[in-house]
């Protein structure tokens, strides 16, 4: 799916936010945003996604506007992973999946075979297959990440948009999740903290308070210059011989 987003802002009161961002995200790759603490990360993927109250600006979904779709196009198209997702605690693990199917139910499709084999196979992917009668009120954090990934999935959306997806997961679901969401055939968004990781993505925006400072591959966007005035950091980039891939160590502009 390919999302085109132009002009797009957000103020709260008088604080802007989000101003003047225009990029476009072009159908199969894997989109990554990133930026310091409070640069706007996810108040923009919140109005790609129409989530934001008034927001200024247009989105476009494969040249429709965004704000002439209903909310049940929008959810078939666009699943989106929040930070922190609001959940009943009542709701088993399986509970929280199925809501992924809801924008593709109605009275005359109610919920069915295909729809059971497709949440079967999201608890499958984020590896929760055994865990579909627990409560969501007793799961860790990284579990709970693991579920809202699986509610997105089972909701088949064309654009994936996640929140800072490898918070709470230890390493290796980490990379897990990252890998999962590369070979997702899907269009991904996603906010990333860690720059190693986004090194793995397509293409990177970088966000500089509530503006787009940079937008392009991975090599071209996180130069030393730009990692120094925008993330304060000194990185001397170091190549893994076991894949040829380059890897950042950084250091506090201020030692
Ligand atoms: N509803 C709101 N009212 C007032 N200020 C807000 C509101 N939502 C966000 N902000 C402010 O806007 C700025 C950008 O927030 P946002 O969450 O988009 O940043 P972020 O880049 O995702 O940050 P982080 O990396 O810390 O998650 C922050 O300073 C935040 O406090």
């Amino acid at each position: 799916m390919r999302l085109r987003a132009t002009n797009l802002g957000w103020r709260a009161g008088r604080q802007t936010i989000v101003a003047g961002v225009s990029l476009e995200i072009v159908p199969g790759e894997t989109f990554g945003l990133i930026g310091p603490n409070g640069s706007g990360k996810s108040t923009l993927l919140r109005l790609m996604a129409g989530l934001a109250p008034r927001p200024e600006g247009a989105v476009h979904l494969d040249g429709i506007p965004l704000n002439t779709l209903s909310r049940r196009d929008v959810a078939r198209a666009i699943a989106f992973v929040e930070q922190i997702a609001e959940t009943s605690e009542a709701l088993t693990v399986r509970d929280v999946v199925e809501l992924g199917r809801t924008p593709w139910l109605s009275a005359l499709a109610p919920f069915g075979p295909q729809d059971t084999a497709i949440v079967d196979e999201a608890l499958r992917v984020v590896g929760l297959t055994a865990m579909g009668r627990r409560r969501w009120s007793t799961l860790s954090g990284g579990e709970r990440q693991r579920v809202q990934i699986a509610r997105a999935l089972a909701q088949r959306p064309r654009l994936l948009m996640l929140d800072e997806p490898t918070n709470h997961l230890d390493i290796h679901h980490q990379l897990s999740l990252l890998r999962l969401v590369s070979r997702l055939p899907v269009t991904v968004v996603m906010a990333l903290h860690d720059l190693n990781q986004a090194m793995g993505c397509d293409r990177l925006a970088v966000m500089e308070g509530g503006r787009l400072a940079a937008c392009g591959p991975p090599a071209e966007v996180l130069t030393p210059a730009r990692l120094a005035d925008i993330f304060r950091v000194r990185a001397t980039a170091l190549l893994d011989p076991a894949d040829a891939t380059t890897h950042f160590r950084f250091r506090c502009l201020e030692d």
